[in-house]
């Protein structure tokens, strides 16, 4: 497997006012080369400060951090036009077109600018170019700036919470932009605290809490972890119901009108065990493990990002930031 970046027992400290506080302790990632890489944590887990020194901006105590096989910060210059970035915000000058935005840009890099429309176009952007960027949408506004980013074709892409305040729409925009951008042979590293937006467009992705790793891999091995797979019940007697297939053996929780079972290798068991004691199911429905069950199956003993963030928000499971 090709690794696009590698860290090994990463960490970093900031000195603040109650003394040293460690934000990433002992992170340990591997990204492989190409396709779209998640890297998932709660807020405050230590994404940000990862990224950072990712991109050589700030230093770690110790541990290391490679990217195409490079020491970070050490001999970033050797890789870094081929890698773009966006940690913050960018400032784009509203009153141009995002065309003209780009053409400055371009300029200043030295990108020859017939890459500005092919930007524009993998963006999505092309038939809106011409338009003021103070009239962009905030989705459009942060395709702009995954633009910007692709002007000199990085191979690496790396975006820290490109969704971050986006509506629904905004969302899916960039998510099906960062979905391109993996099947056209790029490695896109992206931080969510989103798990179900990552769920739909990573490859592969890393999930850490408190600085730490907690998981890491390809997303169907990781949901596969997630604990027995479960079944929805829908049946006319669930007490009785729920009687007979704990005698069967399965694992059975009940609520007012259905039972969640939990250990039938085939669903069609658990209807012919109630068939059998003339038990009729209305409904049958599997419940797939999604990646909010595996983050929390991980992070049960542990505590999610700081005792801050984690009162400040956490972990969102789905929706807008
Ligand atoms: N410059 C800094 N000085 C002091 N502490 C910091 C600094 N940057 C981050 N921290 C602290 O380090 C911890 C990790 O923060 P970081 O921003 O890396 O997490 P994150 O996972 O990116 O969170 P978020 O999703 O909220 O951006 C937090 O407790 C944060 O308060």
């Amino acid at each position: 497997m090709d690794v696009a970046v590698q860290t090994v027992n990463l960490r970093k400290s900031y000195l603040g006012r109650g003394g040293r506080r460690v934000a990433v302790q002992g992170l340990t990632m591997t990204v492989p080369a190409g396709g779209v890489h998640g890297f998932l944590g709660p807020n405050g887990s230590g994404k940000t400060t990862t990224i950072r020194m990712l991109l050589g901006l700030i230093r770690p105590d110790s541990g290391t951090a490679q990217v195409f096989g490079r020491s970070v910060p050490k001999e970033l210059p050797a890789v870094i036009d081929r890698v773009g970035a966006i940690v913050e915000s960018p400032k784009f000058f509203p009153a141009f077109t995002g065309r003209q935005n780009l053409r400055l840009l371009a300029d200043a890099i030295g990108t020859p600018r017939h890459r500005i429309d092919e930007v524009l176009e993998t963006t999505h952007l092309g038939d809106r170019g011409r338009d003021r960027y103070a009239g962009y949408s905030l989705g459009m506004k942060q395709r702009l700036a995954i633009a910007a980013t692709l002007l000199k074709d990085p191979e690496l892409l790396i975006f820290d919470e490109p969704t971050n305040g986006l509506d629904p729409a905004g969302i899916r925009e960039v998510r099906d932009t960062m979905r391109s951008l993996g099947e056209s042979g790029r490695t896109v590293l992206v931080s969510s605290h989103i798990l179900a937006e990552m769920e739909q467009v990573a490859d592969t992705v890393t999930i850490i809490g408190h600085g730490r790793t907690l998981a890491e891999g390809a997303v169907a091995d990781i949901l596969g972890g997630a604990g027995a797979p479960q079944v929805r019940v829908t049946v006319s007697s669930p007490a009785q119901a729920e009687d007979v297939l704990t005698t069967a053996g399965l694992r059975v929780s009940r609520d007012d009108t259905h039972l969640v079972v939990s250990g039938a290798d085939d669903p069609a068991e658990i209807t012919r065990l109630l068939a059998g004691h003339a038990l009729y199911v209305s409904e049958l429905t599997p419940i797939r493990p999604d990646l909010e069950s595996a983050f929390l199956l991980l992070t049960s003993d542990e505590g999610l990002g700081s005792d801050a963030d984690r009162q400040a928000g956490g972990l969102a499971a789905g929706g807008a930031a």
